[in-house]
């Protein structure tokens, strides 16, 4: 007799899981309890520092730096985010930074230092506009994912708890934010914030076309000890993650079921700039080079102390497709 493995899956909500949360396809042999109510933070925090669940989208930076400290977790290449994040450095438009070297000796906010958005930021800032991340002086709104100690050189505080990185930027008390989300006063168009890439979707656009990057920000994370109790659940949920993907592409190729005037514009120009299948999952090559150099920035700003193979991050699923043995537990 076959019976389904239980397996709890935490994920933000989004259009290209939707198949599987609604039901419309499952994974092979096992049986989904899937939560999309938790903020990133929240779900990141109660994965890696609780293990909390079986299987979750996880920040690939913090992801980086558990391995690099040998914790026991693994991963699926499955990439349900991705953001290009030259628009969201902001900074206080009174603190006159104009460019990036302007942020040279200043006080730079993060929600936390291995937030991912981040690792990006820090590292194009450093490769491409000549900002080493030693150079500024961070602060820190949270307690990080997993235990971190900033290496000789770089200067991370850890702001106190009633402290609002947000509300400093607007106050001048910190000079620039780096994070990942659009903060509440650029929602409100609060005049002492702005952006340091104002024209950011052209910068965007150059760094892909210079780097072929379209930077990851999470992983599918997954408690090691499912997979070595059932080694095909990790093929087994690649396969309904891409498939879910590939309904949700296909209901995107429908111009009524968005309600923006100009939508199948949009997505006609994603796929000019970017591609047929910017989203990809797997380890291909333009994953590859995104994933490597995501860990070279996380060695150069001290998130690990040594250089991690993609090998090591990831599942090597072709075992699951040999063995065959789709789903008997
Ligand atoms: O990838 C991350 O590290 C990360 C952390 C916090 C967030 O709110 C988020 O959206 C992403």
């Amino acid at each position: 007799m076959t019976k389904k493995v239980q397996i709890t899956l935490a994920c933000g909500d989004y259009e290209i899981v939707r198949a599987l949360k609604e039901g419309e396809i499952s994974p092979d042999g096992i049986d989904l309890t899937i939560l999309t109510e938790m903020d990133s933070t929240t779900r990141h925090w109660r994965f890696l520092r609780n293990r909390e669940f079986d299987v979750a989208e996880v920040s690939l930076s913090s992801y980086i730096a558990a391995k690099g400290r040998n914790l026991p977790f693994a991963a699926i290449p499955v990439f349900l985010h991705r953001r290009f994040r030259h628009g969201f450095i902001f900074t206080n438009t009174a603190s006159g930074i104009r460019e990036p070297t302007d942020l040279i000796g200043r006080k730079v906010g993060v929600k936390n230092y291995l937030v991912t958005a981040t690792l990006w930021q820090r590292g194009l800032l450093e490769s491409e506009y000549g900002v080493p991340h030693t150079s500024m002086d961070w602060y820190a709104e949270l307690d990080e994912d997993v235990d971190f100690i900033p290496p000789t050189g770089l200067r991370l505080h850890r702001l106190a708890d009633d402290k609002s990185v947000e509300q400093m930027l607007v106050d001048g008390e910190i000079d620039a934010l780096l994070h990942p989300d659009l903060i509440e006063p650029v929602l409100r168009k609060d005049p002492r914030v702005g952006r340091l890439f104002p024209d950011y979707k052209r910068d965007e656009i150059g760094y892909f076309e210079r780097t072929g990057i379209f930077p990851i920000m999470h992983v599918l994370g997954i408690r090691p000890e499912i997979v070595e109790r059932h080694p095909w659940v990790p093929i087994n949920l690649y396969q309904a993650f891409t498939e879910a993907k590939r309904i949700a592409m296909e209901r995107m190729e429908n111009p009524r079921i968005v309600p923006l005037a100009w939508y199948r514009e949009a997505w006609e120009e994603q796929q000019a700039i970017l591609g047929d299948d910017p989203w990809a999952y797997g380890l291909g090559e333009q994953n590859r080079k995104t994933l490597e150099t995501a860990v070279d920035y996380a060695h150069q700003q001290g998130l690990i102390d040594r250089k991690l193979d993609l090998s090591d991050l990831f599942l090597d699923l072709s075992q699951g497709r040999k063995r065959g043995d789709k789903h008997r537990v």
